[in-house]
This record gives C-alpha cells, sequence and structure tokens, in this order.
C-alpha cells in the first residue's frame, strides 16, 4: 500500500534508479523479517483504509476540545476494528500483541497529536499484568481487555514526578473494614499529568502511600474506579479534568486528580510484590524497586520509538533534499538539489545512521528484558539494577538525540520544513515530550551514572563487572596512561569507551575529593555535571559496541551489497559520534591533530558513498504515504504540488474575502486614522 500512484518526481526517479542494493531485503531486516513486513503492511492498510476514520480531514485546524472528540472517535473505530481483526487472526495474546505494536506507529497518522486511550493499552494493562497476583490477574484482566473498564497510570503528582517517594497521596488501611482511605491532602499531592485522565478513562492505577497499622510503607500501586460505569460522572470524592492546552499531545487528555475520603476495597492493592495482609501486617516485597517495573517495561520501548521518530524525520528531509534545487556550486551550472551542498548531507546522513544503529539497540534491549525478567520470575533479581541503569541511559541519550536530529531535519527543509504540513512538528514534539515522560533525561542519566560509580569502585577494588561496564577495567589497567588512537572502528570504540572511564574517574575523583568536607549526597550532587556527561558518553559505548555486534551479525546474513551499506552506515555513526565528542576524547586518548583530520576526511569519503545508497535506505524503512503524513516527504516527491494543495486547504483560502475585512480593516484603512 506504500507507494501512492501518482508520477514520481523526476530527480526522485533517477536517484532510485542509481539505488546498488535491495531495498526490500533493507526493509525484511527493519522490521525483523518478510513475514513481519507483510503483516505490519496488512495491519496498516487494514486500519487506515477505513474511509470511517475520515482521514481526509485536517485535525490540526480544529479547537482544542474538537480536536479531543474527534481523536476519541477515531480511536473507537480502530479499536473496534483491532478487535474484530484480532478474531481473525485468531485471538491468542500474541496476535493481540503483533496487533497492537503495529497500530502503535499506525496510530500516529490516525491521531497525529496522541491517542486518548494510549495508557490504557500501555501502562495500565502492563501494570496489572506484571503486578497482580493469580486473583487479582482473573478479575481484572478479562474485564480490561475487553475495555469494559478504561484506565490510566497515575503517578506523577504536581508537586512530583521524579521523587516518586515523595509522592504525597495517601492510602490508610482499616483491617475492620478491609478498605483503604484514599486522599490529596495537599494541593501538590493531586495527580497532574496522567494520560487519557482527563475525561477518557474511569480507571486508573494509582501510586500512593501505604498507611497500616499507623506505619507508612512506601508508595504502592492500587487499582482505583475514578468515574460512575454508565453515567461517566465523576464518582463521591473524585475532584478530576484535563490539565489544559500543552505543547504537544494535544488529544492524550492528560488529566489532574484529587482524592476526599475515596473508599477502595482491600483486594484492589496490587499484591504481586508487596503484600498486604487483612490484619494490616505488611510485607516487604523481595526489592522495593519492583513497583518501578512499568516505568522500565516502557523506557525499553520508547527506544524504538525514538528510532522510528528519526526514521521518519530523516525521510522526509532526505526525499525533500533531493527534489529542492537551489544555489548553485558552481555559478555557471543548474541549480544542484540541495543534498549536494555538503552541508546538507551532514545535516541528514548521520541522522539516518542513528535510526539503524538504535534499532540495533531496541532489539538488544528488547532481547535483555525478556532475560532479566525470566529470570525475577523465578526469584533472582540480581540483574535488575543493571536493566533499570541501561534502560535509563539509553531512554535518555536516544531521546535527547531524537529530539536534537528531528530539529535538524527541520532546519534542513528550509522555509518548508516550518510548515505543518511537512510533518516535522508532531513528530519534534513526541520527541522532546519523550525527553521529558517516563522519566526526566537528566535524572535518567544520574540514575545510570549511580550505576557507573558503584562499577568504577568495584573494578577500583578488583570486583567482577556486568560484560557493558568492562571497559572500566581498560582505563583502570591504563595506570593514567591514555588510550593510544587507531583509526578503526573498534579504535573508536575505544575511544569512546575510554572517554566514557575517563568522565566517569573525574566524577568519581571529584566526589572523593569533596566527601573530605561534605556528606557523600552533597559531594554527588557536586560532581552532578560530570556525572551526567560520564553516563551520556556510556550511553554512546553502548551503543557503539551494540552496533558494531548487531551490524556484523547483519553483514554476515545478508547479500553484499546491503552488507556494504551497513558497513557504511555503522562509519557513519562511529565517525560522526567520536567528532562530535572530540573534546572529551582528547581528555583521555592520545589523538592527533592529523588522526583528526583524517577523521573528517573520511566523513567526506563516508558521506560520497551514501550518497547513492541513502535513498534506498530511507525508502526501505518503509513508512507509507499517510504514515509520513508530509507533503516534503511523500513518495513520489511532487512537493510543490503537495504544498499548494495544503495551503488550498486551508479554512481561510475558503472564501476569498474574509468578514474581518468589513469589520475591521476596512473602516480601519478609510478612517484617516
Ligand atoms: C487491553 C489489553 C492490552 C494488552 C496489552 C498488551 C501489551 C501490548 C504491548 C504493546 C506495546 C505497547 C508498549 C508501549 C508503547 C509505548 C508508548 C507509550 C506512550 C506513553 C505516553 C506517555 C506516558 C508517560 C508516562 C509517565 O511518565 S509515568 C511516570 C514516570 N515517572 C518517572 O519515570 C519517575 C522518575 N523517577 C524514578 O524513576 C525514581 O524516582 C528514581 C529512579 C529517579 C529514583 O527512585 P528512588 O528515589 O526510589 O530511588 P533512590 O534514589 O532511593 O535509589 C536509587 C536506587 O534504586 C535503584 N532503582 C531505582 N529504580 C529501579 C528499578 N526500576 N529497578 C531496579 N533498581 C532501581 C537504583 O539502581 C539505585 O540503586 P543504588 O542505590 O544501588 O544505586
Ligand atoms: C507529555 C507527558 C506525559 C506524561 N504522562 C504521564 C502519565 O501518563 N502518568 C504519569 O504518572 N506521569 C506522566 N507524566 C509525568 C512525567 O513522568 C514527569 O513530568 C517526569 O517524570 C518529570 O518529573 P517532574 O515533572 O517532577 O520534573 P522535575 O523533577 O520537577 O524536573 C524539573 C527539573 O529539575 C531537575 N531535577 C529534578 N530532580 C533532580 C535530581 N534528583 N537531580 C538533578 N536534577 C533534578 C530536572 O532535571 C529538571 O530539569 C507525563 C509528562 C509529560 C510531559
Amino acid at each position: 500500500m506504500s507507494k501512492n500512484l501518482s508520477i514520481v518526481n523526476k530527480d526522485l526517479k533517477e536517484e532510485r534508479d542509481k539505488i546498488n542494493f535491495n531495498v526490500e531485503e533493507f526493509t525484511n531486516w527493519f522490521y525483523g523479517g518478510a513475514e513481519k513486513v507483510k503483516e505490519k503492511k496488512y495491519i496498516e492498510n487494514y486500519f487506515l483504509s477505513d474511509k470511517d476514520l475520515n482521514l481526509e480531514l485536517d485535525t490540526s485546524y480544529l479547537s482544542y476540545k474538537d480536536k479531543y472528540e474527534e481523536a476519541v472517535r477515531r480511536s473507537i473505530v480502530v479499536y473496534k476494528k483491532l478487535y474484530k481483526l484480532h478474531n481473525e487472526m485468531g485471538g491468542t495474546h500474541e496476535d493481540f500483541v503483533k496487533i497492537m505494536e503495529n497500530l502503535r506507529f499506525t496510530m500516529g497518522a490516525i491521531n497525529p497529536e496522541g491517542n486518548p486511550f494510549v495508557l490504557h493499552f500501555s501502562m495500565f494493562a502492563l501494570t496489572i499484568m506484571n503486578m497482580t497476583n493469580d486473583e487479582q490477574k482473573a478479575e481484572w484482566l478479562p474485564r480490561i481487555f475487553n475495555c469494559n473498564i478504561l484506565g490510566t497510570y497515575a503517578q506523577t503528582e504536581l508537586g512530583h514526578g521524579t521523587y516518586i517517594q515523595r509522592l504525597e497521596t495517601t492510602a490508610t488501611y482499616d483491617p475492620k473494614t478491609k478498605e483503604f482511605t484514599l486522599n490529596s491532602p495537599t494541593l501538590t499531592s493531586y495527580k497532574w499529568w496522567p494520560g487519557n485522565l482527563g475525561h477518557t478513562v474511569d480507571h486508573a492505577i494509582v501510586m500512593a502511600q501505604l498507611y497500616s497499622q499507623g506505619k507508612c510503607h512506601g508508595i504502592q500501586p492500587f487499582i482505583v474506579q475514578l468515574r460512575d460505569s454508565e453515567t461517566h460522572k465523576p464518582l463521591p470524592g473524585i475532584d478530576i479534568g484535563d490539565i489544559g492546552n500543552k505543547v504537544g499531545f494535544q488529544t492524550v487528555n492528560n488529566g489532574f486528580l484529587g482524592f476526599k475520603n475515596v473508599k477502595v476495597p482491600y483486594k484492589n492493592m496490587l499484591m504481586k510484590n508487596s503484600k498486604l495482609l487483612e490484619d494490616g501486617t505488611f510485607i516487604k516485597p523481595k526489592n522495593a524497586k519492583l513497583n518501578y517495573g512499568t516505568m522500565v517495561i516502557i523506557r525499553v520501548h520508547m527506544i524504538i520509538d525514538a528510532a522510528c521518530r528519526i526514521a521518519k524525520a530523516t525521510t522526509i528531509a532526505l526525499r525533500y533534499s533531493l527534489v529542492r534545487r537551489q544555489s548553485p556550486i558552481n555559478p555557471n551550472e543548474i541549480e544542484p538539489k540541495i543534498i549536494e551542498h555538503i552541508t546538507q548531507q551532514n545535516k541528514i546522513f548521520p541522522g539516518i545512521a542513528k535510526a539503524v544503529v538504535f534499532k540495533c539497540m531496541a532489539d538488544y534491549l528488547t532481547k535483555l528484558h525478556l532475560s532479566i525478567t525470566q529470570e525475577g520470575n523465578t526469584g533472582n533479581l540480581a540483574r535488575m539494577p543493571e536493566l533499570h541503569a541501561l534502560s535509563c541511559c539509553l531512554k535518555a541519550v536516544c531521546t535527547n538525540e531524537d529530539a536534537k536530529t528531528v530539529e535538524v531535519c527541520r532546519l534542513s527543509c528550509g522555509g518548508h520544513g516550518f510548515l505543518r504540513s511537512a510533518g516535522l512538528d508532531d513528530v519534534y514534539r513526541n520527541s522532546t515530550a519523550a525527553q521529558t515522560y517516563e522519566g526526566e533525561n537528566t535524572v535518567m542519566l544520574l540514575q545510570a551514572a549511580r550505576f557507573l560509580i558503584k562499577s568504577f569502585n568495584e573494578a577500583r577494588n578488583g570486583g567482577s563487572l556486568t560484560e557493558g561496564v568492562k571497559y572500566l577495567f581498560d582505563f583502570i589497567g591504563r595506570n593514567g596512561k591514555r588510550e593510544i588512537f587507531d583509526n578503526s572502528i573498534n579504535g573508536i570504540l575505544r575511544a569512546i569507551q575510554a572517554a566514557a572511564a575517563g568522565r566517569t574517574y573525574i566524577a568519581w575523583k571529584h566526589i572523593e575529593d569533596d566527601k573530605r568536607h561534605n556528606s557523600i549526597e552533597v559531594a554527588t550532587n557536586l560532581a552532578g555535571v560530570h556525572l551526567t556527561k560520564a553516563a551520556e558518553l556510556h550511553g554512546y559505548v553502548c551503543l557503539l559496541q551494540v552496533g558494531i555486534e548487531e551490524i556484523e551479525k547483519i553483514i554476515r546474513n545478508v547479500s553484499p551489497a546491503l552488507g556494504l551499506v551497513f558497513k557504511n552506515i555503522l562509519e557513519l555513526f562511529a565517525v560522526d559520534l567520536i567528532l562530535n565528542k572530540i573534546g572529551d576524547v582528547i581528555q583521555h586518548v592520545d589523538i592527533s591533530n592529523e588522526d583528526i583530520e583524517k577523521l573528517e576526511k573520511q566523513m567526506e569519503t563516508l558521506f560520497k558513498f551514501f550518497r547513492t545508497s541513502a535513498i534506498g535506505v530511507v525508502d526501505g524503512f518503509d513508512f507509507s504515504d499517510p504514515i509520513i503524513d508530509s507533503t516534503l516527504g511523500s513518495y513520489d516527491g511532487n512537493v510543490y504540488e503537495n504544498l499548494i494543495n495544503a495551503a488550498r486547504k486551508s479554512p481561510l483560502n475558503q472564501e476569498d474575502v474574509n468578514r474581518t475585512f468589513h469589520l475591521y480593516i476596512k473602516p480601519f484603512m478609510k478612517s484617516n486614522l
């Protein structure tokens, strides 16, 4: 379904004629196999072809309220079809997950400003699946699955989002009535931000401080009904609403929520991890952070979201750059495609490489998450901190890169990139939201840095390290000597590792020095900037290391022509990375000016090679026109026709004279002031 039937712009056609590898083979890799691509296309078409969605309507021109109502209407069309398709496919849980995973991206085309049910189908369902005991699963899962109840994940409050230990909502247990009483004791204890909470859902997982037998037992999850199941009116004691207009996510319906003596039955505390006996005795979980599990799952999922947003933005920027002509390079020659300006290649090509490497990382992290979760299910929680640190670190590094890259793509489209119809604004808004939700990125980096510092101490004391941080041993082993640079892909990896280890050492030393006059906590705060830099560099080490390992495997399994493209992509990623981090590298690596010049030259050579493959790679990301939803990035490259057609649809252009002329402008002009 992806290609539209109009005539392809000749400049773009000429580019595609020069592609020297099999684009379909790349697509099959990106989506995990030919069967998965078929499935993706089928599911995409199944939903997007539905006329009831009325995708012709450009919702960006609607009011805030109308946008929300249209998003709800469209979502219901989609979810009805989801259940129909699920039955047709066989009705297994795997079928459902398959549809959901594909639908996740299709939903962006249906509700470009966000999905008013996304929390039900992600955090709410996942929390109930993973944090309940068997009886609770039996009670809640069928109702959630059938959408008899709709829910969200209500953790953040007006006063606290990051430091969740200090959430203020209370759940006080009374063994006589076998009920909890929920209260919001202060204004700052109001829940604030949960998606879909304002007017859509009727239930929520509420994170609240559990009080029992006169003691506080920390935050625990409760399932709470918020609205009447018939009238949808807020239940007694519930103060609920929408938090208002935002930078993006306009139709996600983020809400606020206050409780005044709201009664919740005993069975509604989620009891897989912590347990409360009916008499009010609290039984601690094996690890108190098990209650943070849903956040970890979503952080893992966010890496592929970042990869796909970059893939989408670079597809738009590259296709446009291959049809837009401007500014002759030689004064007497015709204006070139703007991609011929090397600075334009520098804006777009590294982004394409990032999308590919992030995809490798997403696959790696998904497998790691699965294996650590399976260990956890057998009671072995030893690797939980490693997964937490890695998911925090990569969530932050990948979404920061994502927002930066999408913005560079917008800039690379010049003035037209600023048009809404170019399709980059929603991508950017989603990227920048992801820098904050599921853990603000600085805070995430600091969590990762805790793990790095612990590992550094471990390494100094001759202890053992997890695979991903073993490079700290190399740093300690060098005993203050600098890593000698060599200009190979593994040489670049070693240089970034040396920079990450060196920065970890600086942070560690900063803490050790400050500890002499301060508490460890104050010393750690004072080292904060170094710590975040160390964690960021560690994130890049992980990306490059996993990129090298995965791409080496891929090269062994694909055709030689595609293998060369992957090799080119990996080198692009690596050289771009080291040049961007050269300040950190110089500090810890013996690298000469000549080496740096060589790297800069190498980048130019890589661009030259990638120049012919780039369009094949972005076509291989296989975003259909409705998904790409961009006047500049459509498959046919007919950007000028697309732009004028989109402009003609502006509500202001539906009449040739706007009433403000007669009401205000004309009287003003005739007034002679
Ligand atoms: C209908 C049926 C449906 C079926 C469904 C089927 C499933 C289909 C699947 C399909 C795919 C869908 C997938 C999802 C799609 C994704 C789309 C999502 C779109 C989402 C929209 C936006 C939603 C946004 C939501 C939110 O933002 S929710 C709120 C998030 N909030 C945060 O992230 C808060 C950040 N803060 C924290 O996490 C913590 O406070 C902290 C970690 C910063 C600190 O915690 P704390 O203070 O308790 O910790 P300390 O400082 O005391 O101690 C630190 C030590 O604790 C360890 N630690 C911390 N966390 C963990 C952990 N999680 N695991 C292990 N260990 C942990 C640290 O390691 C420290 O250890 P140390 O002391 O040894 O150093
Ligand atoms: C679009 C969107 C959707 C969301 N959806 C949900 C949802 O569905 N459910 C839900 O419960 N929540 C949701 N949230 C809330 C989100 O998880 C929090 O906003 C996020 O975790 C950040 O917390 P905060 O707002 O308290 O930021 P703050 O912690 O107040 O951050 C403000 C500044 O303080 C800094 N800071 C804070 N603590 C530290 C520290 N320890 N060290 C160094 N610097 C620090 C931060 O780096 C930041 O610069 C959503 C938020 C957004 C933007």
